[in-house]
């Protein structure tokens, strides 16, 4: 079988290909530091040869739980945000029939919905109306058990949950994806008795999609994780080869350093397929929180083609010259079907009559491709064969394991987030949370002046 592929040749006539190469013995080291757990983070190293040491029965008792959601619910809300959050919108969104949520209901699919990624008020105002009828069940993730968004849609859903259902049935359709022994989550769920897994402690948020955090909702969703983890054990094979141009890892960790040392400061991730939004918003969390750090760090942005070609290509092509692209490319989608012909050709579109849509958006992927790198902007491309499980599972270790590399390359730790309490803290101060007495103090006065 094929595997994804990395093509960087459209970054080469903006950084040197010599300069490149001298990344050969670096790019071994940080292999050898992830390997050896001799570098910075190196507790949160468990996602490195995750994907190969998930056990059948381990896939088993994941299937057996999302069974039991499938056919005691009608909708199953899936509570978390960040790390707790994207990975399995990211799967669940490029594997789902776009219309789905628009389509009759069948037995045994819940709808799948996603809370606890915010704090809006009509958010979760017109999410619990919705569920006022529904049979529903909630899966209640988070590494810490105590995140404030994702701990305030739970402690609703719980209440509503009970009220409508019973305790009893409650129990069999909440399920708790936490720490071992730590946090609120934990603490409910075994007071409550409900179904629980476990994050590991070393692995962190952004790089659990392969633990329960990811697994459970994207089996509940009725897509195939057996098959997401053969194609990611597949790639951590592919990305253990410590040559680096064999290593679509290693390579794509060294070519967006170089381009970020030739001033090239933003990465935008770019699909063509709407079903890959979500994607992007995963890669962009395990990107941004993994370097952006000691004030420096590529930022990730992302965009969806050919939609944003409308809105944001003026930029892309003109604007500031300290970007490059990484482009998602699906070869093949799933679905054929062809531009009609129409007699009076009113729309002017006889010429495409014929072919099939996707070599239109192959050749607007092409067309965009050569005018932004005729205007300056580096291009990379990601291959992958076609738009399923067992790929995805190769993307999300592909991009894990040169996040990993690219972090030390930049010799910052890619594995800590600290720059997100910032903002908790105050947060929490201004709400009076027990125990930021000072903190409330010193910022009401910062505010007085
Ligand atoms: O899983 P949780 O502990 O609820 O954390 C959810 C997310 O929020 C935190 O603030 C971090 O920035 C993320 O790295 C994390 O994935």
């Amino acid at each position: 079988m094929e595997n994804i592929k990395l093509n960087i040749e459209k970054t080469l006539e903006f950084i040197s290909k010599d300069k490149l190469a001298a990344y050969a013995p670096k790019v071994k080291a940080c292999m050898e530091t992830l390997e050896k757990g001799t570098g910075l983070g190196n507790d949160f190293l468990g996602w490195l040869h995750l994907p190969s040491s998930i056990t059948q029965e381990h896939l088993a008792d994941l299937k057996a739980t999302a069974q039991v959601l499938r056919e005691n619910c009608d909708v199953v809300i899936v509570a978390g945000i960040g790390g707790s959050y994207l990975g399995a919108r990211a799967v669940i969104e490029a594997m789902s029939n776009s219309f789905l949520w628009l389509q009759e209901k069948k037995a045994g699919q819940p709808t799948i919905i996603f809370a606890g990624h915010n704090i809006g008020e009509d958010y979760l105002y017109e999410l619990t109306s919705f569920l006022k009828d529904k049979k529903f069940g909630v899966i209640n993730i988070s590494k810490s058990g105590t995140t404030t968004e994702t701990a305030l849609a739970f402690r609703l859903l719980k209440k509503q949950c009970e009220e409508q259902r019973g305790k009893e049935m409650a129990r069999k359709v909440i399920v708790a994806v936490t720490d071992a022994k730590k946090g609120a989550a934990r603490v409910t769920a075994d007071k409550e008795g409900y179904k629980s897994f476990i994050i590991p402690d070393n692995v962190g948020g952004r790089f659990s999609v392969l633990t329960p955090v990811g697994l459970l909702p994207i089996a509940v969703a009725g897509i195939d994780i057996d098959q997401l983890v053969a194609g990611a054990c597949k790639m951590e094979e592919v990305c253990a080869n410590p040559n680096m141009e064999e290593n679509p890892a290693a390579l794509y960790a060294a070519t967006r350093n170089e381009l970020y040392q030739n001033g090239k400061k933003i990465e935008i991730l770019v699909n063509f397929q709407p079903k890959l939004h979500y994607f992007m918003e995963w890669w962009k969390q395990l990107y941004g929180e993994s370097e952006g750090k000691d004030h420096k760090g590529i930022y990730p942005s992302s965009v969806d083609f050919s939609t944003d070609l409308h809105s944001m290509g003026q930029w892309i092509q003109e604007g500031e010259r300290t970007i490059f692209e990484t482009v998602v490319s699906v070869e093949t989608p799933n679905h054929e079907l062809h531009v009609p012909s129409d007699e009076e050709n009113l729309d002017g579109l006889n010429f495409l009559a014929g072919k099939r849509v996707d070599e239109v958006n192959k050749m607007a992927e092409l067309g965009t491709q050569l005018a932004h790198v005729d205007g300056g902007v580096p291009n990379m491309r990601v291959s992958v064969p076609v738009l399923n499980e067992y790929y995805l599972g190769q993307l999300i270790y592909f991009f894990e394991k040169a996040c990993g590399i690219s972090g030390y390359l930049l010799e910052i730790n890619p594995f800590n987030q600290p720059g997100v309490e910032a903002y908790k803290k105050n947060m929490f101060a201004l709400l009076n949370k027990p125990g930021y007495e000072e903190a409330s103090k010193a910022i009401r006065e910062r505010l007085k002046k």
